[in-house]
């Protein structure tokens, strides 16, 4: 049986502020129970403000007031070292970071220092974790460079006189060069051209099965998705709304809302007209009641109004928290041009 190397259950972490001393409360993630494997490469994709990246900087153990962990446990099994990243202290968090949890964030000038030689950001960000200085790091460095088809030209670089596609590159790199266990990407390719964008998925899946590595990246593009994943969870409104192996989810989803976001993959001579999904996303302020999917919903009924749609298991892997999965239809028949994984 294959071992999972995160387990995350009942997670809700919410942004507390306080404006002229009315409390404001913004329910990002609102219980969250899943788990990842070790060699895993999961997505999670859903709208705009839905939570996912919130739910990845809990997982990175990247959170900053006013955003908070309110409760549940998000627990690594490194090898050798447990770590539960929702209570524990930064001095241990500063154990684990870069030698087993690495976390690409999304932007890659936002990690990339701009008054700084790409080599001292290696160095602010690896000499230590890998427990090497001078040329025994440097050569380190360079031959993992080497591998992302970088040359050692880059160390001597400030960001600003790389191409996007570099400075992504480079970012990988970073998060990579400690060998992780575990990876976490935000939006990884977002902002790159197509081309680039599959040069950088490819080299994120080479390195991940070199290293043995789990990956969690986040992106809304569903054809990142169905090229990279080997699972993918939906988070709706603060909520993982289904999960399952990437090809079932595409070719037979069992939330209304996968079907839907699914549908929008555009196909090669494919001119078929999908209904489009009305409204928007609701405010992680005040979500509605029961399924909060359900003001948007085309099979809702008076049940999913008032009464949370617990997570079921439909198949081996695939899990869904919706009253009317056995009615859900693919919107759009599986398609020839349409590649998925595994
Ligand atoms: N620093 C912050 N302070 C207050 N609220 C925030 C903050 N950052 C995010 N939020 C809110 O948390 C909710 C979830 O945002 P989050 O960025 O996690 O969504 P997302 O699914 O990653 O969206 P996107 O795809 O646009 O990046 C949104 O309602 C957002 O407005």
């Amino acid at each position: 049986m294959t071992q999972d190397i995160l387990t995350v259950e009942g997670l809700k972490a919410y942004y507390r502020m306080n404006y002229f001393g009315v409390q404001r409360e913004v329910r990002a993630v609102d219980d969250i129970t899943m788990s990842i494997k070790k060699n895993e490469v999961y997505g999670i994709a859903g709208e705009s403000s839905s939570g996912k990246t919130s739910f990845i900087k809990v997982l990175a153990a990247a959170m900053r007031p006013p955003f908070e962990v309110v409760a549940g446990t998000v627990k690594y099994d490194f090898k050798g070292h447990q770590i539960d990243v929702a209570s524990a202290s930064d001095k241990q968090i500063e154990a684990v970071r870069w030698k087993h949890l690495s976390y690409i964030m999304q932007g890659s000038m936002s990690v990339l220092n701009p008054v700084r030689r790409i080599g001292k950001t290696f160095e602010d960000f690896a000499a230590r974790p890998l427990g090497l200085s001078g040329d025994a790091f440097k050569q380190r460095v360079i031959g993992h460079l080497d591998r992302l088809k970088l040359s050692p030209d880059v160390l001597r670089a400030y960001p600003h006189e790389l191409s996007g596609g570099m400075r992504q590159r480079v970012t990988i790199g970073l998060a990579t060069v400690c060998h992780p266990e575990f990876i976490i990407a935000d939006e990884p390719t977002t902002a790159l051209d197509v081309v680039v964008q599959k040069e950088v998925l490819s080299l994120i899946r080479d390195i991940q099965k070199e290293m043995g590595a789990s990956v969690v990246f986040v992106t809304h593009d569903m054809s990142v998705h169905a090229n990279v994943a080997d699972r993918v969870g939906i988070i709706y409104a603060g909520r993982l709304v289904e999960e399952g192996p990437t090809r079932e989810m595409f070719f037979a989803p069992k939330h209304p809302y996968t079907a839907h976001l699914v549908a929008s993959l555009p196909r090669i001579g494919d001119t078929a007209q999908r209904p489009a999904l009305e409204g928007r996303p609701p405010s992680l302020a005040a979500p509605p009641s029961g399924c909060r999917f359900h003001p948007r919903c085309p099979l809702a009924i008076d049940k999913c109004k008032s009464e949370v749609p617990p997570m079921e298991t439909v198949g081996k892997d695939h899990r869904t928290a919706c009253w009317r999965w056995k009615d859900v239809e693919p919107l759009v028949a599986p398609h020839a041009n349409h590649k998925v994984t595994a």
